[in-house]
């Protein structure tokens, strides 16, 4: 699994930044979701890009975001790429995308296989895609539960026409097995690599690495 990228996301110190760089992370996300435990305001947000070494893409996170939350956000932290996490419209990530000028990640929710006709429809205006566990009706956030779905799913469905990861309740113990069944290339995760919620562990972040270099 060696050529698997890695997306830590969630991160909210300093020294997140650095065990993810440590790790050899690809991605590092941080979270715009007030209701999220991972929550970064701007000001924290532009601190932790500045430390983001260069060769790492630095991802914002966002749900169902304005354009003035979002211009905020683009105007004051270097970043490379958008997450929209919510159930914005395939229009309004068009939107967005030509807006800021940055690349676009739209995460889909899957649960069951009619999920994943969203992913052909939202293939065709962002430049990568994030397939995510569907939001539990309960849960007060789309993502970051640490629930993942039936991989199965997306057996045999491996190519689409734009970049994908697989994320939703990836673990060091259970990446192998994502991997082989999804065929994902790259992989995105947040409760796993965290000792408390909202608090990442380095020790985490390296040996869902290793694992995933094994
Ligand atoms: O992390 C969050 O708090 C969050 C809040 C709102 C939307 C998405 C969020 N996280 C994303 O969800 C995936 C899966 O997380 P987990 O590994 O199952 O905890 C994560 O990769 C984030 O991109």
């Amino acid at each position: 699994m060696s050529d698997v990228s890695i997306k830590y996301c969630g991160l909210s110190r300093p020294q997140d930044v650095v065990a993810a760089a440590e790790a050899g992370a690809r991605y590092v996300g941080f979270v715009f979701f007030p209701k999220s435990p991972r929550n970064v305001t701007v000001a924290q947000a532009r601190a932790l890009a500045l430390e983001v070494p260069l060769g790492i893409a630095k991802v914002a996170l966002v749900v169902n975001a304005d354009d003035a939350t979002l211009d905020e956000i683009v105007e004051n932290v270097p970043l490379d790429m958008l997450q929209l996490h919510g159930s914005e419209s395939p229009a309004r990530v068009a939107e967005i995308r030509a807006r800021y000028g940055l690349p676009v990640m739209k995460a889909i929710g899957v649960a069951e296989a009619a999920d994943l006709a969203a992913i052909d429809t939202y293939a065709e205006v962002a430049d990568q895609l994030l397939i995510d566990t569907k939001k539990p009706k309960d849960a007060d956030r789309p993502g970051g539960n640490g629930l993942s779905f039936d991989w199965g799913l997306l057996a045999g469905r491996k190519y689409w026409t734009v970049p994908w990861m697989l994320a939703g309740g990836l673990t060091q113990d259970n990446v192998a097995e994502a991997v082989r069944i999804t065929g994902a290339k790259q992989v995105d995760l947040s409760s796993a690599i965290e000792s408390a919620p909202g608090v990442k562990d380095a020790g985490l972040m390296h040996a869902f690495a290793q694992a995933v270099r094994a």
